[in-house]
């Protein structure tokens, strides 16, 4: 699905020049949901450009299904782009357009309009009752699922997302992974997923790629978190998590959800 074979980045301005990446290669399978880690710096959102080809390598090639993009004419690479989403940190809704114009936009920059396409979007997203909001209307968990959705109206098979979570709230920011989650388990789409959030990249992803100043210093396998235990009792809880015991719930995972909800239950 993604090949990279050697990649380096090296961004030119004026006679100054930034080393960003080194020499990287990583393979992506179709379907899968890999993460990329590393501190602020390490090259994250240049790797996920240069999947898209936003930036071009200074050197190595980058394939996406089988095709370097860096070898197409201009026309047919927009024409590709468009076959991969895109999902911020910030969201990037326009304001002054209700969440369904938001999503009807890419279409519209095809010359398509699909209304009925639209609203099963946000209905995917759980967003349909809010079609006619505006974003300042919406949390910033909904507003990403609208972004979501519209990332999602041109039928991508491959969503590159940056830092989707790192303005939410843990709540919001659990909802936003199980949206993104449902999109690679019910539209088979591949999901390229950068974040500095350890917990994150632990909830969903299969595996996750460490960048560390511009370098790929290995690949992890994600490992499915034992299943949240459970407890008879509130005294039972605090003796296994005094006694040396774990009391990390996962966010996104349905026992996150209950543990959340028996807490405000019982507040
Ligand atoms: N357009 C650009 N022009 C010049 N240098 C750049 C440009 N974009 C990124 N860089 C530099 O390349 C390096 C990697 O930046 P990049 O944004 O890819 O890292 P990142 O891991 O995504 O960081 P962050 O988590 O802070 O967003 C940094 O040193 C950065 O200053």
């Amino acid at each position: 699905m993604i090949e990279l074979a050697g990649v380096s980045k090296t961004y030119r301005r004026g006679g100054d020049e930034a080393p960003a990446l080194y020499d990287v290669s990583l393979a992506v399978a179709r379907g899968e949901m890999l993460g990329v880690v590393g501190e602020s710096g390490s090259g994250k959102s240049t790797l996920l450009r240069l999947i898209n080809h936003l930036e071009a390598p200074t050197a190595g090639t980058v394939h996406v299904d089988g095709e370097d993009l860096a070898r197409l004419a201009p026309r047919a690479r927009r024409r590709r782009r468009r076959r991969i989403g895109m999902v911020f940190q910030q969201f990037n809704l326009l304001a002054n357009k209700t969440a369904a114009a938001n999503v009807a936009l890419p279409l519209s920059l095809q010359r398509r309009r699909d209304a009925d396409h639209v609203r099963r979007m946000l209905e995917f997203v759980g967003m349909a009752d809010h079609a006619a909001s505006y974003p300042a209307q919406l949390s910033g968990g909904q507003q990403q699922r609208v972004a979501i959705a519209r990332a999602l109206s041109t039928d991508p098979h491959l969503l590159l997302c940056d830092e989707p979570t790192s303005a939410l709230d843990d709540h919001h920011a659990s909802e936003v992974m199980e949206t993104l989650a449902a999109v690679r388990r019910e539209l088979d789409t591949t999901i390229v997923l950068v974040s500095h959030e350890l917990d994150v990249i632990k909830s969903s992803c299969d595996r996750a790629a460490i960048l560390e100043e511009g370098r790929l210093t290995g690949v992890a396998d994600v490992v499915a978190p034992p299943p949240a235990q459970t407890f008879s009792s509130y005294a039972a809880r605090v003796r296994h998590v005094l006694e040396g015991g774990s009391d990390r719930r996962e966010p996104g995972s349905r026992e996150f959800r209950e543990g959340e909800a028996r807490e405000e239950g019982a507040a």
